[in-house]
């Protein structure tokens, strides 16, 4: 029955519940009528959607994309044993992962013995440094494929008990970018794998130290172009894992609901150019004129591009590099009068970090040297780092070799 026409209001009682008295002045009647209403309304049911949600049956997870490409390239060395590694790795950094996501609930903030414990660079270690370098120094121990480990948090590179050994070395920084860690901010995991070389090092050596620190050091202290892996877990508002095995680089994101990396990012591309430059500034002072002029040049748009560059800079090298890695632009922890090699470990940072982004397509330089040539001549030795897309970075370098010429 339509609804009737509209009559003055007090008249009707409408058999419609929906149908509101405006202006109605008989409050306690419309209480009460909305009571019954309610009674006899009929129920909102909300009937789930018809199309059932996609329920990704075979993931491509990264254990999944480790076993095929073993099987996919059996002629590739290593492959069979990168698999296995990749599952200790990333098995250790969801442990990482979930330590720092679970940091203030666990005291996990703050410094190691309240600020007592300082590692072989003489920086103050954090809980997690210490506790995510046990965590992965003990997967990597494990997994049967290491003969040595050589981390941030280590004195001297560590000999894995005969038990275990096997024949990869393994380098890396179990928390990159701890300044971070109590405002929860991004941070990071990198790590690097050689193999273990047969030669031998040179002989002034031989005086200095005995044979097994010898054969140690000489199967650490490698150049980035021996790296038969290089990854990094980046810990913030998702957790990822950017990896290569010198064929490609894939990204894979830790899906909380399966607790598996799921491949999200097949096949990263670094963009040849950027608008966005990260630098700390506060060091601008000190860094030498060519470099002050490039990153001058790109503020104000005087740069090959005329484009103004934006600035980020979040202090972590693993999720500023990963961010110029999707986005494009450039990354630099320069040296500069005051740390002339600046801050970052050729090692175990610069090195691995240098062959995801070539591996991307990108360029990683000292500004005069391919970061993957040089030999390291100590565990912990600096090195000063420009990493990006590739004309970002050239740009840089032409400066710099224009300069000498
Ligand atoms: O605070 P600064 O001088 O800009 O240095 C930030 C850089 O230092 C680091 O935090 C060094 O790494 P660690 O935290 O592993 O020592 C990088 O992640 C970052 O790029």
């Amino acid at each position: 029955m339509a609804p009737p026409a509209f009559v003055p209001a007090l008249a009707v009682r409408s058999s419609h519940p929906h149908v509101s008295l405006r202006n109605s002045s008989s409050r306690p009647a419309s209480r009460a009528h909305a009571a019954r209403t309610a009674r006899t309304a009929p129920r909102m049911v909300v009937s789930p959607p018809k199309q059932t949600v996609h329920q990704d049956t075979s993931p491509m997870t990264l254990t999944r994309y480790m076993i095929q490409s073993a099987m996919d390239n059996t002629d590739l060395e290593h492959m069979q044993d990168m698999q296995s590694l990749m599952s200790s790795i990333q098995l250790a950094c969801k442990k990482i992962s979930s330590l720092v996501q679970r940091a203030g609930i666990s005291n996990l903030t703050g410094l190691e013995d309240g600020g007592g414990s300082v590692n072989v660079q003489g920086e103050e270690q954090k809980k997690l440094d210490v506790l995510s370098n046990e965590v992965l120094k003990n997967a990597l121990r494990y997994s049967g494929k290491m003969g040595i480990i050589a981390s941030e948090e280590e004195d001297e590179p560590v000999v894995v008990d005969e038990v275990y050994s096997g024949n990869y070395v393994a380098v890396f920084d179990p928390l990159d970018g701890s300044s971070n860690i109590d405002a929860g901010i991004a941070t990071g995991t990198i790590f690097g794998i050689f193999v273990q070389n047969t030669g031998c090092l040179a002989s002034d050596w031989e005086s200095k130290i005995d044979e097994s620190e010898l054969t140690c050091l000489y199967n650490t202290m490698q150049p980035g172009s021996n790296l038969v892996a290089a990854g990094y877990c980046m810990y913030s508002s998702s957790c990822m894992m950017v990896l290569t095995t010198g064929h490609g680089v894939n990204g894979f994101t830790l899906d909380p609901q399966i607790g598996e990396f799921v491949l999200t990012h097949p096949d990263m591309k670094i963009p040849e150019r950027g608008n966005i430059y990260s630098f700390n500034e506060a060091n601008e002072p000190a860094w030498d004129p060519i470099l002050q002029k490039y990153v001058q040049n790109l503020k104000t748009g005087q740069g090959q591009t005329n484009q103004r560059y934006s600035s980020r800079y979040i202090g972590s090298l693993v999720a500023d590099v990963h961010r110029t890695i999707l986005y494009g632009g450039v990354f630099g922890y320069p040296g500069d009068a005051k740390n002339p090699n600046g801050k970052l470990r050729l090692l175990y940072e610069c090195a691995p970090m240098s062959f995801i982004v070539e591996q991307a397509g990108g360029i990683a330089t000292t500004g005069k040297d391919r970061i993957m040539d040089i030999i390291p001549n100590a565990v912990h030795q600096r090195m000063p780092l420009i990493i990006g897309s590739k004309d970002d970075v050239q740009e840089l370098v032409d400066m710099y070799a224009a300069a000498e010429e």
